[in-house]
């Protein structure tokens, strides 16, 4: 079976990556897999350049071919935060609960019209012999009062799919990687992917 690293330590984020690449006949192997794996620091300004920092860091070290996922939640009423800052808005610690919570105390008081957001994934593909491509995709939802569902990882528990009537946590994952914005992202991934692997083999 073909293997890919995706340059993430994000457990959530893996669990998702292993399933939608499955469908390609792709192994995916993270970081999490790979002892002493270093933190590369995300010093972008946009989700795209910190895909990169982070693809082009793992694919020198590794010496070979590497996917990384930069993502967040944009809120309109919050001027777009968390945005690149979204795994550290409520501290250091990446937590998920306390991240989700500060958002949801942001957001009190403003009326469900005005609670638009939405999720968006830049992947950046880089490997130590060619250019480094990136691609994203996005996920429309609303931020509800209250968190509901328990799958998924993150803000999910927050993000309203109006067309399914659910929250991002109360999706299966299949339902989830139909309509996410790394299912969006990867979908564009897919077609530049077999011509990068191809250049990659004659490198
Ligand atoms: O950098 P890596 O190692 O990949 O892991 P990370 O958790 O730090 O990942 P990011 O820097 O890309 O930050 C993304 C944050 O945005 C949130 N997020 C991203 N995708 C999400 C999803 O599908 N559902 C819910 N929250 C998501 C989640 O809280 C992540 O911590
Ligand atoms: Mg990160």
């Amino acid at each position: 079976m073909k293997t890919v690293l995706i340059a993430t330590k994000n457990k959530g984020k893996a669990k998702e990556f292993e399933s939608l690449f499955a469908s390609k006949g792709y192994e995916v192997l993270t970081l999490l897999d790979i002892p002493n794996a270093p933190d590369v620091e995300e010093t972008g300004s946009s989700f795209e350049e910190n895909a990169v920092i982070k693809a082009e860091a793992i694919a020198r070290q590794a010496g070979h071919f590497v996917v990384a996922d930069d993502s967040g939640l944009i809120v309109d009423a919050l001027d777009g935060r968390p945005g690149i800052f979204s795994a550290r808005y409520a501290g250091e610690d990446k937590n998920d609960q306390a991240n989700l919570e500060k958002v949801l105390e942001e957001l009190r008081g403003v009326p469900e019209g005005e609670r638009t957001a939405r999720f968006y994934c830049s992947l950046a593909l880089a490997s130590p012999n060619q250019e480094t491509i990136t691609v994203a995709g996005s996920v429309e939802g609303l931020i509800i009062n209250e968190p509901r569902g328990d799958s998924g990882f993150g803000y999910d528990p927050i993000f309203f799919v109006k067309d399914l009537g659910k929250t991002m946590a109360e999706l299966s994952s299949q339902e989830k990687n139909k309509i996410s914005h790394r299912a969006h992202a990867l979908k564009e991934l897919e077609s530049l992917l077999d011509s990068f692997l191809e250049r990659e083999r004659l490198s």
